[in-house]
């Protein structure tokens, strides 16, 4: 029986040796640890389709490494969970880099030209500087556009037009309105059905808004819905017909915004980005294709991240009022209008001006992204470079051609970096005064991810999501219609396309103007208060 079994063990030895060498890449022990998997070779790409990017932080807690190696087939994926790592690789961003991602999504996502492609894949290494090249020029365009400023400025304005004006439709100016809100919406889809018009009529201008098209809106959704499949880029047709189908009418959409003078309405990020495109010989039809990509950063991240802000806010009493004490005080300095006040009173609400006064409102919504961000951070190491935590820590050295992640949610939940509330929410965490007693690295809030890849369109995020918060805690309450009004934390839906997550399920929801501000009007705005825009 022995004599029979060794030559079986022999072979299988044999064909599991020949296997490993076929399948695993050498490792050298000056990279990261490497965590083998419990199913040899494909056991991470296994966990990773299972767990979609929560299985990083499952990898992360179980072996408590600042950075570590997954070995997977023929090739190699870090992960690094230390901010102190997280901002040498974003030192070295040029070589640790997003732009092979860019790409691939070029190339998958939006079925670019051959063309088009090329001239994205141009000196990855960005060794000609910041114009030297399509995409650091597009992006410095678009850094450009949307810092705090005039151009900005100028959007909140376009986005407090559209959204106040679906509000005031659909909450109804005094009666019911032209939405039955009071007998359920499910929230997240309601939220981002404004949001989408909101955002898209302050990039490209409400007059010729291709996005007033509801069909171009369906069809934009469709495209994220099926956003994985597209990315296989294999038989789109038949694998994600929708999507596929989606995909072309937007793209057509944009070539008639373009082709019927769109530019002239746009905002400056829409012309700044034209103009880099026209510099470098992007054709029209693949200026119509980037605005997929364009509407995607735009929408995806912070429609979601609006109704989760409206979840935490609606769902804890205390919270609630103290953010609407905070923002009463500023909007009615001489108390409450009286209930006998005439109808047709308007009040004029500074949404900069609220935001400015009351800090709780944006350290709350920096909470919201820290707990809701699930951001992976992905790179592509173009060259062998070695990374330490400071001037002292260890060394690490990452091998070209790999892949490398700087999943949040794990540096989000670190203790040592946040305190022993580091898991709980703590919509105070952001004051200025507790940021004080507790000094947190800029590069261990990764909501926005970081390096020359840091998201350019984080201060219209954060100013669309907290216009939204003031708004709809002015002017309203809601309450979940199920589980007698209770609020319950949804389950989360991990995606491929996107940073914030969304509920498996959605929060059905009645939405009513408050009882006792039912007398006023609102106005919303945006407007520095020295005037200069
Ligand atoms: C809550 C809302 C948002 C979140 C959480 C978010 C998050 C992110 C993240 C995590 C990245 C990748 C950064 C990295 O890998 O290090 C990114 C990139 C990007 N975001 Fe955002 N984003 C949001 C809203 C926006 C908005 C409103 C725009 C406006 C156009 C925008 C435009 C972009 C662009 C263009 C990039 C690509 C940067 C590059 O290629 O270098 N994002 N965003």
């Amino acid at each position: 029986m022995t004599s029979l079994l060794l030559p079986i063990v022999g072979v299988v030895a044999a064909v599991f040796y020949l296997l490993s060498c076929f399948l695993t890449l050498p490792h050298d022990p000056k990279e990261p640890p490497l965590i083998r998997p419990q199913i040899p070779f494909i056991g991470h790409i296994i966990g990773l389709l299972r767990h979609g990017t929560k299985y990083y932080s499952n990898m992360a807690e179980a072996c408590k490494q600042p950075i570590f190696t997954l070995g997977v087939p023929r090739g190699r994926m870090y992960i690094v969970t230390s901010p102190g790592l997280i901002a040498a690789c974003d030192r070295r961003s040029k070589i640790v880099s997003f732009a092979p991602y860019v790409v691939e999504f070029g190339k998958r996502i939006l079925a670019g030209s051959e063309h088009s492609v090329a001239l994205l894949s141009e000196d990855l290494l960005e060794e000609n500087g910041p114009h030297g090249s399509l995409r650091p020029e597009t992006m410095a365009a678009m850094h450009r556009s949307l810092v705090p400023g005039e151009h900005l400025d100028g959007m909140m304005r376009e986005t407090l037009k559209s959204s106040t004006a679906f509000l005031e439709s659909a909450t109804g100016g005094g009666g019911g309105g032209r939405e039955d809100l009071s007998s359920g919406v499910p929230l997240f889809q309601w939220v981002r059905r404004f949001m989408t018009m909101a955002g898209t009529d302050a990039v490209y201008g409400a007059e010729k808004n291709p996005f007033r098209d509801d069909e171009v809106r369906d069809s934009f959704w469709a495209v994220d819905k099926d956003f994985a499949l597209l990315g296989l880029s294999v038989w789109p047709d038949m694998l994600a017909p929708e999507g596929s189908r989606g995909r072309r009418r937007f793209f057509r959409a944009f070539r008639e915004y373009y082709a019927t003078g769109g530019l002239e309405t746009a905002s400056y990020v829409i012309q700044a980005r034209h103009e880099a495109n026209k510099k470098y010989g992007v054709s029209d039809d693949d200026i119509a294709r980037f605005d997929l990509g364009v509407c995607t950063a735009l929408l995806v991240n912070t429609a979601p991240a609006v109704g989760w802000t409206l979840c935490h806010a609606f769902s804890d009493r205390a919270l609630l009022n103290e953010l609407r004490q905070g923002i009463e005080a500023v909007v009615f300095p001489r108390g409450k209008p009286e209930t006998d006040t005439p109808p047709d009173t308007t009040v004029t609400v500074n949404i900069m001006k609220v935001s400015e006064t009351v800090p709780l409102l944006e350290s709350f919504v920096r909470e919201v992204l820290r707990v809701q961000s699930n951001s992976a951070s992905a790179r592509f190491v173009l060259k062998d470079t070695v990374i330490s935590d400071g001037a002292t820590g260890p060394t690490y050295l990452l091998k070209k051609d790999s892949f490398l992640g700087m999943p949040s949610a794990p540096v989000h939940g670190d203790e040592a970096v946040w305190g022993p509330t580091a898991n709980t929410f703590d919509p105070t965490r952001f004051l200025p005064e507790r940021q004080k007693e507790r000094k947190i690295p800029a590069s261990a809030w990764r909501t926005f991810g970081g390096g020359n890849a840091l998201c350019p369109g984080r201060h219209l995020a954060l100013r669309e999501i907290m216009s939204i918060l003031v708004i709809m805690v002015l002017r309203c309450d809601i309450e979940p219609c199920e589980e007698k009004g209770r609020w319950k934390t949804p389950e989360k839906r991990y995606h491929i396309s996107t940073s914030i997550l969304t509920p498996v399920k959605d929060i059905q929801v009645r939405i009513r103007r408050r009882e006792e501000l039912r007398h006023v009007s609102w106005d919303f705005v945006w407007a520095p208060e020295n005037g200069e825009s």
